[in-house]
């Protein structure tokens, strides 16, 4: 891979008030953040917070309601070829391989948008496609060999260990040469090792200038690895901020890092739900009609 010279702070994601409704829900509301070129940013929050649906209004897979996106300055076309074609790739919670195919032609797959042969260069295999394919194919193997697939790159995607296929990923969203890459909870499903590992290739990524925006629930992960990390509740960013702030922010440990304080938002909620099913509980063992047989 070709190294690049990282220069913090040259923002290269930029979205502002996103909104993103679906009918009467509001999944994501007014939502800002950005993501500075060598960066790396964390989105966390309790499930059905929003995150992957800002995910998806990053990438073009929803238009957002309010709001607006811009990467390096241009605001984002709504189509997500448009999108990756511009400079931002993802992968997806769940794995989205090929499983088919071999895992050097899933990778070639994520070449799409950085190749020029069209249509009728294909069918004719003119010497300007075989020289297009032979440079795809030499940049997805350096691709493989970045993320430690080289020696698999023959085999079927679907024979390849879950952690593995999760590398692939990452591998095929590299192809496209972004500036950005979202990172849909990479770790899901892995062990401590794998985990680890997925956080070296993450570090590596930077390294090799790309920024990182990660959305994971494996907060040792998060907190490990991010420069920057923001919190979504319901929708809404509660906290950003460096990984001791976040820890260390009462509001985050109440709505999703640990125990409800008191007064946090949704305590008064839990009591009642607890005090109701401790009314409940006695009725329960009762036999119908008991209490008007008294
Ligand atoms: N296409 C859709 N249509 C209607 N509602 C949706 C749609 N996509 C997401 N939602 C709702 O929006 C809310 C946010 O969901 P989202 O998947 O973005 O949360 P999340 O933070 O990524 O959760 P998780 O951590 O479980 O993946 C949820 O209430 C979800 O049911």
């Amino acid at each position: 891979m070709t190294t690049q010279t990282i220069t913090r702070g040259e923002t290269v994601l930029d979205a502002r008030g996103v909104t993103m409704r679906f009918g009467g829900l509001t999944a994501v509301h007014n939502v800002d953040l950005t993501v500075d070129s060598g960066e790396i940013v964390g989105l966390i929050g309790p499930n059905g917070a929003g995150k992957t649906t800002f995910f998806n209004c990053l990438t073009g897979l929803y238009v957002p309601t309010e709001g607006e996106v811009r990467f390096k300055g241009q605001v984002l076309p709504p189509k997500s070829f448009k999108v990756t074609a511009a400079g931002i790739a993802r992968t997806f919670q769940n794995i989205r391989l090929f499983a088919n195919m071999s895992v050097l032609e899933n990778v070639l797959v994520g070449r799409h948008t950085r190749t020029k042969e069209g249509f009728w260069a294909a069918i004719l295999r003119s010497p300007g496609f075989h020289r297009a394919e032979r440079a795809s194919r030499e940049r997805a193997m350096e691709l493989l060999e970045f993320v430690g697939l080289a020696h698999k790159a023959e085999h079927l995607a679907r024979n390849l260990p879950y952690g593995e296929q999760r590398k692939l990923e990452i591998a095929r969203a590299l192809a496209s040469e972004p500036g950005l890459l979202l990172l849909d909870e990479p770790t899901a499903g892995m062990n401590p090792q794998e985990t680890r590992a997925t956080e070296e290739l993450v570090f590596a990524i930077r390294d090799k200038g790309i920024a990182v925006l990660v959305i994971e629930h494996d907060m040792r992960f998060i907190f490990n690895l991010c420069d920057r990390v923001a919190v979504l509740v319901q929708g809404e960013k509660l906290v950003e901020g460096d990984s001791a702030t976040v820890q260390g922010d009462e509001r985050v440990v109440a709505a999703y890092l640990g125990e409800p304080f008191e007064d946090a938002p949704g305590a008064e909620e839990i009591a009642e739900v607890e005090a109701a099913e401790a009314q409940a509980a006695p009725t329960t063992d009762a036999a119908p009609g008991k209490e008007s047989d008294r």
